[in-house]
């Protein structure tokens, strides 16, 4: 385990990473910090424009940053990432040297569902939304796996919900 005490939350698009991840902070008393807003508030810029100007590996590089600088900060923080920063090899080992891992799973259906309506995700703005959320499912569940300590499942419960069953892991 990692001397960070973070928590860590990984998982595809519309997982509730971000949604659990502010919860789950206030709930902790930790910092959050979601690095999708980092590389935003960093850039000046949103993501589709990242990915526009810069592409996905412009985009990557700027993950990989993210948390190498994280592992400089002393804060408690619950750190919600983007559902794409598992494909970076180096990554895997930085994600858990932060902290402890989480994988928030859902089933297909309500991650297309939870993703259907926010037109932020560049990947996703395709004709067959959740083909793409499927065959990205496909390619990164092995390294989502790879990164994290313990699974969650969140389609059973609402993001209060999750947040409940991620404190009792921590508290077991
Ligand atoms: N457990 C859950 N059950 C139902 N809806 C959820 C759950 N977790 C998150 N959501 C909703 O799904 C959408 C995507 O959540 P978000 O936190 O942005 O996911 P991620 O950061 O993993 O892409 C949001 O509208 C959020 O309110
Ligand atoms: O899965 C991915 O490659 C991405 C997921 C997004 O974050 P969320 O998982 O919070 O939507 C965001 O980082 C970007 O659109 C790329
Ligand atoms: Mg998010």
């Amino acid at each position: 385990m990692s001397k960070h005490s973070n928590i860590v939350l990984v998982g595809p698009m519309g997982a509730g990473k971000s949604t659990v991840g502010r919860l789950l902070a206030s709930r902790l008393g930790f910092s959050f910090v979601d690095t999708d807003s980092v590389i935003e508030d960093r850039t000046g810029a949103d993501i589709p424009w990242i990915f526009d100007v810069e592409g996905e590996e412009g985009f990557r590089a700027r993950e990989t940053a993210v948390l190498r600088d994280l592992l400089e900060e002393n804060a408690s923080m619950v750190i919600a990432t983007g559902g794409g920063i598992v494909t970076q090899p180096e990554n895997i080992a930085l994600l858990r040297k932060l902290g402890r891992v989480f994988f928030l799973q859902a089933s297909l259906e309500q991650l297309t569902a939870r993703t259907s309506k926010d037109k932020k995700r560049p990947l996703l703005q395709v004709k067959d939304p959740k083909a793409k959320i499927k065959e990205l499912l496909e390619l990164r569940a092995p390294l989502y796996e790879a990164a994290a300590h313990a699974n969650i499942m969140t389609d059973v419960r609402g993001a209060k919900g999750v947040v409940h069953q991620i404190c009792a892991q921590i508290e077991a």
